[in-house]
């Protein structure tokens, strides 16, 4: 496939803080779809987010390129909505006039009332329409992370990136906005890359899962290919003979494969190195 025909393609992307120690990260590889569900694991202190700052825009690679849509990404786009684990609203606006205030950047010449119904649309996805006069000090941290989720989607953003926008939430509203963002997603056929620390957070939502190796030097080591069948449920999806195969090989990986490569990479004899495919359950190769 054409650069052009690919959605996103991140080529040989590194990153150095400092010049006299290694990099966090080297020779990171992958590609997404339009319309995929991409979720990034890896140990704290890896790179991913930096690696999604650079897909956002807001950082710039030591080296190596991220291109979307065949343009190299140059700065921050309304293509890409971001949303943050701190949820970053401003506080002295009302729920609804945070969102508004985002569907007017990206629209600056709609009027009002079409301002306003746009941004009322995405409230009602989130669950918020009663609470759209309210300000975020009012609101609990899961209404202000919908409030978030909401205006990243208002603005139609072409990519969606969310590092770890889940972490600070109880697990009862953490599975209920999980299942709104999958409802979302599936009516918009969103492209997202998400960071997460939960292994169930991404079987339930990805297409692939992207494994990194231990930091510094980190490398994509594995693509998972998520072969449990779409229209996951969280209640029901580990009775399918599909999800410990999967969910085995992720913490494998996070217990014991993933600072194996590190030590090589830091050795220096991972030079052209591509990441292992692999589809638990299905085609495991031994590692
Ligand atoms: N602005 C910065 N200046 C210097 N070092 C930085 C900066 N930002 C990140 N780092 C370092 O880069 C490394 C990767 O950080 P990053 O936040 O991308 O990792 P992460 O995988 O997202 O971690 P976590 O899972 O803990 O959020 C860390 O060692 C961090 O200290």
């Amino acid at each position: 496939m054409s650069i052009e025909n690919t959605f996103l393609k991140v080529q040989g992307l590194s990153k150095s803080y400092k010049t006299d120690a290694p990099p966090v990260f080297e020779g990171i590889n992958f590609e997404i779809e339009r319309g995929e569900f991409v979720c990034i694991i890896g140990h704290s202190g890896c790179g991913k987010t930096t690696i999604l700052n650079v897909l956002a825009g807001l950082e710039e690679a030591s080296s190596g390129t991220a291109i979307m849509l065949g343009k190299h990404i140059e700065g921050p786009s309304l293509e890409r909505g971001v949303v943050f684990q701190g949820h970053a609203l401003m506080p002295w606006m009302s729920v609804l006039q945070n969102v508004c205030f985002a569907v007017k950047s990206k629209y600056p010449n709609w009027s009002k009332p079409q301002i306003i119904d746009h941004a009322k649309k995405y409230l009602a996805l989130v669950g918020l329409v009663n609470a759209e006069n309210k300000k975020p000090s009012e609101l609990s941290g899961g209404m202000k992370q919908r409030v978030g989720i909401a205006r990243a989607f208002a603005i139609e953003p072409k990519m969606l990136l969310l590092d770890e926008p889940f972490g600070a939430l109880d697990a009862l509203t953490r599975g209920v906005i999980q299942d709104e963002l999958l409802k979302i997603c599936k009516q918009t056929h969103q492209t997202v890359f998400m960071i997460t620390h939960d292994v169930d957070e991404a079987i339930l939502l990805s297409d692939k899962i992207l494994l990194m190796s231990n930091g510094p030097n980190a490398r994509i080591a594995e693509i998972v290919i998520n072969t449990l069948p779409k229209g996951r449920k969280r209640a029901s999806m580990h009775h399918d003979s599909m999800y410990y195969p999967m969910r085995n090989h992720l913490v494998d990986f996070l217990v014991n494969r993933s600072k194996d490569l590190q030590m090589k990479g830091a050795k220096g004899e991972l030079d052209g190195y591509s990441p292992v495919i692999v589809l638990p359950g299905i085609d495991t190769p031994e590692m």
